[in-house]
This record gives C-alpha cells, sequence and structure tokens, in this order.
C-alpha cells in the first residue's frame, strides 16, 4: 500500500518525562527515542499512563518534569502541526455526512483533499452520504482513522487504534501503519493488543517500576 508521499524526517526524543494527573505521579524518568520509520507500542496495565503519555507528546498534557524534543521540525510551525492523535474519542461530528467529516478535517489540517481515496482504503467507499452519527462503532472507528490519510502528517499517535474493528479492520490498521512507516513517518501506539505490522516494532512499558 502506498498511500503517503515521502514524509518530512523527524526524530523524537524524551528525556527524563514525568507526567501527573491529580494527585497521583503516572510515571518518571521515562527516555525513549524514536527515528523515522520506527514504531513504538505503550504498553501497561490500565490507568498506568499510556493515554496520558501521547497527549503529553501531541502538547495537550504539560509535563511534571522532563522535556521532549522533535528534530526537524519548522521551529516556526504551530505546535502540533506535524502530528495525529487519534484518540479514544474520535472526533466526529454526528451531523455531517462521511464524505464531510474528512473533508472538514483535510481542509482544517492543510491536508491534500483525496478524501474518495481515502474512504475507499478504510472501508466507508460505499457510504459517503451517510450521517456520520449512524456509523457504528467499527465504522466510526475507520472513519477516524481516514483522517491519517487526509492530512499526511510524520507523527502518529494512537490511542488502541484497533478498538471495535473486525479482523479486517486490524489488518487494515497494520497496512496503513506499515505504509506510513515506509514513507518515512514514525508511530506510537497505546494498545492492550498486538498490532498486525510487518516488523516487529519496539516496545515501551508505562508505569511506576513500583
Ligand atoms: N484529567 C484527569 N484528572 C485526574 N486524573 C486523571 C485525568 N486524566 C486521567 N487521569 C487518571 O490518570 C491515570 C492514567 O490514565 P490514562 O488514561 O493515561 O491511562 P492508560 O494507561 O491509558 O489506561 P487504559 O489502559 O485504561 O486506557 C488514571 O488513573 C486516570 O484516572
Amino acid at each position: 500500500m502506498n498511500l503517503t508521499p515521502p514524509l518530512p524526517a523527524r526524530t523524537l526524543t524524551v528525556s527524563g518525562l514525568a507526567c501527573r494527573r491529580g494527585e497521583r505521579l503516572l510515571f518518571t524518568g521515562l527516555n525513549v527515542s524514536l527515528s523515522a520509520g520506527e514504531a513504538l507500542l505503550l504498553r501497561g496495565p490500565n490507568g498506568a499512563g499510556k493515554t496520558t503519555l501521547l497527549h503529553a507528546l501531541a502538547g495537550i498534557v504539560t509535563p511534571e518534569a522532563g522535556t521532549i524534543t522533535i528534530e526537524g521540525r519548522d521551529p516556526e510551525a504551530r505546535p502540533g502541526t506535524d502530528l495525529h492523535l487519534i484518540g479514544h474519542l474520535p472526533g466526529i461530528k454526528a451531523r455531517l455526512t462521511v464524505q464531510e467529516n474528512l473533508a472538514f478535517w483535510a481542509a482544517i489540517n492543510g491536508g491534500n483533499g483525496a478524501v474518495e481515496a481515502a474512504l475507499e482504503t478504510v472501508g466507508l467507499g460505499a457510504i459517503p452520504r451517510l450521517q456520520a452519527g449512524h456509523l457504528s462503532a467499527g465504522q466510526t472507528r475507520r472513519l477516524a482513522l481516514g483522517r491519517l490519510l487526509v492530512s499526511p502528517r510524520p507523527i502518529w499517535l494512537l490511542d488502541e487504534p484497533t478498538a471495535a474493528l473486525d479482523t479486517a479492520g486490524e489488518a487494515l490498521v497494520g497496512r496503513l501503519i506499515d505504509a506510513h512507516l515506509d514513507a518515512g513517518g514514525m508511530m506510537i501506539a497505546a494498545t492492550h493488543h498486538d498490532l498486525a505490522l510487518s516488523r516487529p516494532p519496539r516496545t515501551l512499558a508505562v508505569g511506576k517500576a513500583d
């Protein structure tokens, strides 16, 4: 699958990261670095802090300590413009159609407008005019994944990307990530499941050591 053009190379370096939520210090001293073409799976039990780490990487949670450095990014660019965060909440507008949702995301993310191709790829090509509020859980997840395709960005942060997906959907996620890595992107996913990737990803245990 060749979905994305060559992506601008980035290096992500996390040093001594600590994150707190309320009274709880979720993790401390977290170090990892990732280069173009690499994938990292975040592992840990419920509540360990995987989503919090993704949000810190996306710049929407302020760490308690440590640094997150993205080398290669345009220092003039707005924060977050070289990454996608696909979280538990799909960010879909229920009253817009399937096609309108992706067109909306392409427009606000400065995308390439390849909405029809993206819908075909994620398996929603037959229902572009259906209101997104009527989609099933798995179809909703597929539409959220379509956002990755209409505005290519080098860093994908995915929270349980296979949630609600059937077997074919799980394979689709693997192919999308493989193509993204082949194009020079990087991907970090919080997941309790293995992803169907062609090359074994690195893993990082998130949570307190005690
Ligand atoms: N805004 C918040 N205020 C207070 N506590 C929070 C907040 N957001 C998350 N938490 C708490 O932080 C902890 C870590 O949550 P997080 O969602 O990062 O875990 P996770 O490892 O992704 O879990 P899961 O595997 O269940 O998705 C949890 O105990 C959660 O209740």
